[in-house]
């Protein structure tokens, strides 16, 4: 597993510190209120979990699986919602929690869907952005760092469902995927 790392990107502490700080924006921004951060699974897992203990206001939880990329390098286009929420969003702060944003394709959609649902304010979490490959335009509320047009592995983040446990944010060797 750790032979097809090219590079790591942040590390543990690294990542620790930045969503601390996420968290405590978060606290700030909705003072007095609560929020409900809706994962996106399965990416977003390990994310979701770490940022979730650094909120320090009332914050509930839900997931969507949804999957476009499937055990490719490249989106299939095409978002399809897996599991969808258990709860009702109307009124509710939402918080959609991302581990990385690329084309923007899954965000967009979802946000799409999200915002029929009548929330009273919808947000946009992700700790990765990739701005190099988008081709949908999101405005994303909270950003943990920015990554290069490499592909990102790690940290929850998956190539065919692999290296998800790795405690690392890193590259994949190209020679993994382009074989
Ligand atoms: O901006 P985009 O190009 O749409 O890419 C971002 C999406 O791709 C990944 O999900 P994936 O489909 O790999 O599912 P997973 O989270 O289960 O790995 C990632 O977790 C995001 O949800
Ligand atoms: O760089 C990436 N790595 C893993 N999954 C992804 N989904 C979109 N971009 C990526
Ligand atoms: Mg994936």
């Amino acid at each position: 597993m750790f032979q097809d790392v090219e590079k790591i990107l942040f590390d543990e502490a690294v990542l620790a510190k930045r969503i601390g700080e996420l968290g405590e924006e978060i606290s700030k921004d909705f003072a007095n209120e609560e929020v409900m951060l809706v994962g996106i699974l399965k990416g977003a897992s390990v994310f979701m979990s770490d940022l979730i203990r650094k909120i320090s206001i009332p914050a509930y939880i839900d997931y969507m699986v949804v999957s476009s990329y499937g055990n490719s390098a490249e989106t299939s286009g095409v978002v399809r919602i897996i599991k969808d929420l258990e709860d009702n969003i109307e009124g509710k702060n939402i918080i959609i929690v991302e581990d990385i944003i690329d084309t923007g394709l899954t965000l967009a959609y979802l946000k799409k869907n999200l915002l029929n649902r009548n929330p009273k304010s919808l947000k946009i979490c992700t700790l990765l952005d990739k701005p190099s490959r988008r081709q949908k335009e999101i405005a994303i509320d909270y950003k943990g760092f920015e990554v290069p047009d490499e592909f990102i592995i790690g940290y929850g983040i998956d190539y065919a469902e692999k290296y998800r446990n790795l405690p690392f944010v890193g590259v994949l060797k190209r020679e993994v995927y382009e074989k």
